[in-house]
């Protein structure tokens, strides 16, 4: 499985970093030592495996006939033993394999979180989270179950079917070209069950998928279920998604059960014939009683070698879509570079321009067309216009998730795509429409924006956001958890934090999204007097439904059908009797 485009590792052979792209048997090789030491305990379990059948026809042929008591003592201590020191050395094999399962395992998921953590809004708009919470649990498995279900069967029994068929060989050459004709025989007709088991873990990973990505999405949206009276639905696909889950998890234990049924039939059938002509060939005088019995000794480890071999195979079949799910995250080439930073902090005074810029999401939906813009530096920007018109995607090119399609955006005399993304970002912060809080404590939340705030530094950050008498009301004041998304707070708590977090990390441009649609006019008049100030030398872009939000903006845009339709001050606009004009009127009467 190549993970990603980049394949540096071939060559110079580092250990892997999160970013580099590499196989599972590259990362397997990483491990080689750990490799060599578990080979060589299991090649030791192998030896030992091997001389069992060869005791019991010394025992048989020699130890029985000539009433040799110490030799007998000797070949039941040795065969009593054998299983123990077989079992110690499987077990410090085993111990090394879980320890490369579980690399591979820390090493896939570093880079799906590296992926995840990357990606840009054109990806990660597309995902689902609970598909990808699925797919990271799916690495824990997958990392381990493939060395330790795959590719340590493989080799192991591999080496058994070697040294087995070379005693047999030794023991009766005849017996064993029927052994050799009978096994091939007998993987041919398991083969089909193995295949189905395929098809069906198949379904059963597409189910666990589902119910993954379902549950997260309806733990979300629980409160739009309910209002909207559709728990019945809801019940009935999960009835349904029960019904298909237990009907392919019977037909795999059906299957499975089968080829169960099938291999011991044909091992059966096998050691018939073997016996059946082991016997002639005594006759004939070819042949040893006790090479017979070991004879049949090795078949039964053969076939289990070869069992086990195929069911190391079905693990590696089942494993695949499982991989393949992990290498679709892996392979999507979308990432975003954070770790690269300008070799001097760039020092902006926080004029921005936007030249001719023209954007498409997908095709030609969402579009901007032609925007030209010149703000200057300190400016209070108002952006308002018919919803879908483009005002947030105006900011989210400023912030660099999108690139645009023609068009240059600067940032004072820097071409925004020439700025590293970690640099842009901490010259801006951003006040986003659909405010996130993570499930975590209020001083956590405001922290996250800057570390190293303290505690008088979230006063007065919440203090100009008119959020700090709420949090000193709370009886665990900062240290109160908002719950998922901060279900906990209302909208216009929320809200407040959201901005209090912004002005923590004090950049130079403040782009805000709808920061106060949730607050009253009086919360909101009260907080706009105290943004005032601290918007004064700073480069702020309000967008804004409500008009009197950016009122006093130096320079208001009305963006329509992607475009700027207006500029110009709350005045100049309102004498200019267009969009602005009409919305204010609108605005005006329904107060
Ligand atoms: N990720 C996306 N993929 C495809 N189309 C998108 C995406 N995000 C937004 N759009 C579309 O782009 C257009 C502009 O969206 P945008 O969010 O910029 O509008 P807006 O003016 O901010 O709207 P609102 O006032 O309702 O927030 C809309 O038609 C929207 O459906």
């Amino acid at each position: 499985m190549n993970i990603t485009q980049t394949n540096k590792f071939a060559n110079n052979q580092k250990e892997p970093t999160a970013k580099t792209g590499i196989s599972i048997l590259q990362l397997i090789f990483f491990q080689r030592k750990y490799i060599l030491i578990s080979l060589g305990f299991m090649i030791i379990s192998v030896l030992l495996n091997l001389t069992s059948p060869l005791f019991m026809k010394q025992m048989i042929d020699t130890a029985i006939p000539e009433k040799n008591w110490s030799l007998l003592v000797g070949l039941i201590i040795g065969l009593i033993s054998i299983p123990i020191f077989v079992t110690l050395f499987t077990f410090l094999g085993d111990k090394y394999n879980h320890r490369i399962g579980a690399y591979v395992t820390d090493q896939l998921r570093k880079k799906m979180f590296y992926k995840l953590t990357h990606f840009s809004p054109k990806t990660y708009n597309h995902l689902k989270s609970g598909d990808i919470a699925g797919r990271m649990y799916s690495c824990g498995e997958v990392g381990d179950l493939y060395i330790t279900q795959f590719v340590v069967p493989g080799i192991l029994h591999g080496l058994m079917f070697i040294g087995i068929t070379g005693i047999m060989i030794y023991l009766n050459w005849k017996l064993t070209i029927i052994s050799l004709v009978i096994l091939p025989i007998m993987f041919f007709l398991s083969k089909k069950p193995a295949m189905s088991i395929r098809n069906i873990s198949q379904n059963v990973m597409q189910l666990q998928q589902e119910l993954s990505s379902y549950t997260t999405e309806l733990v979300q949206g629980l409160k739009t279920v309910q209002t909207l009276n559709q728990v019945q639905k809801e019940n009935d696909y999960q009835y349904k998604w029960i019904d298909n889950y237990r009907i392919e998890r019977t037909k795999a234990f059906i299957v499975g059960s089968f080829s169960e049924l099938l291999n011991k039939g044909q091992q059966a059938l096998g050691i018939g014939v073997l016996f059946g002509y082991g016997s002639y060939e005594i006759f004939q005088g070819n042949l040893s009683i006790g090479s017979l019995v070991a004879f049949v000794a090795y078949f039964s480890q053969l076939f289990g070698s070869l069992e086990k071999a195929q069911f190391g195979l079905v693990k590696g079949i089942e494993l695949k879509p499982k991989l393949e799910m992990i290498k679709e995250i892996l392979d999507v080439n979308d990432e975003q570079d954070f770790e690269t930073t300008s070799p001097t902090p760039l020092k902006i005074k926080g004029e921005i321009k936007f030249q001719n810029v023209s954007f498409a999401y997908d095709g030609d939906r969402g579009q901007v067309n032609n925007i030209n813009l010149h703000i200057k530096p300190g400016h209070l920007i108002g952006i308002v216009g018919p919803s879908g018109g483009g005002k947030s995607t105006i900011l989210d090119l400023l912030l660099g998730f999108y690139t645009p399609d023609s068009g240059s955006i600067f940032l004072d005399q820097y071409n925004l795509k020439e700025i590293p993304l970690k640099e842009l970002r901490s010259k801006m912060t951003l006040v986003s429409q659909d405010v996130f809080l993570w499930n975590k404590s209020i001083k956590d939340n405001l922290q996250y924006a800057n570390p190293d705030a303290s505690i008088q530094d979230l006063e007065k950050a919440c203090y100009e956001a008119q959020i700090l008498d709420f949090i000193q009301q709370l009886p665990q004041g900062w240290d109160t958890v908002v719950g998922e998304r901060g279900v906990k707070i209302s909208g216009g708590e929320k809200q407040r934090l959201a901005i209090a977090r912004a002005l923590l990390r004090n950049p130079q441009i403040i782009l805000m999204d709808e920061p106060t649609s949730a607050l009253d006019s009086k919360t909101e008049a009260h907080l706009q007097e105290h943004l005032e100030r601290i918007f004064k030398g700073k480069t702020v872009i309000i967008v804004a439904h409500r008009l009197a939000t950016i009122r006093n903006a130096d320079s208001i845009l009305v963006i329509k059908d992607g475009e700027v339709a207006e500029v110009g001050t709350h005045e100049e606009l309102l004498e200019r009797k267009g969009i602005y004009d009409q919305l204010y009127r609108e605005q005006f009467q329904a107060n």
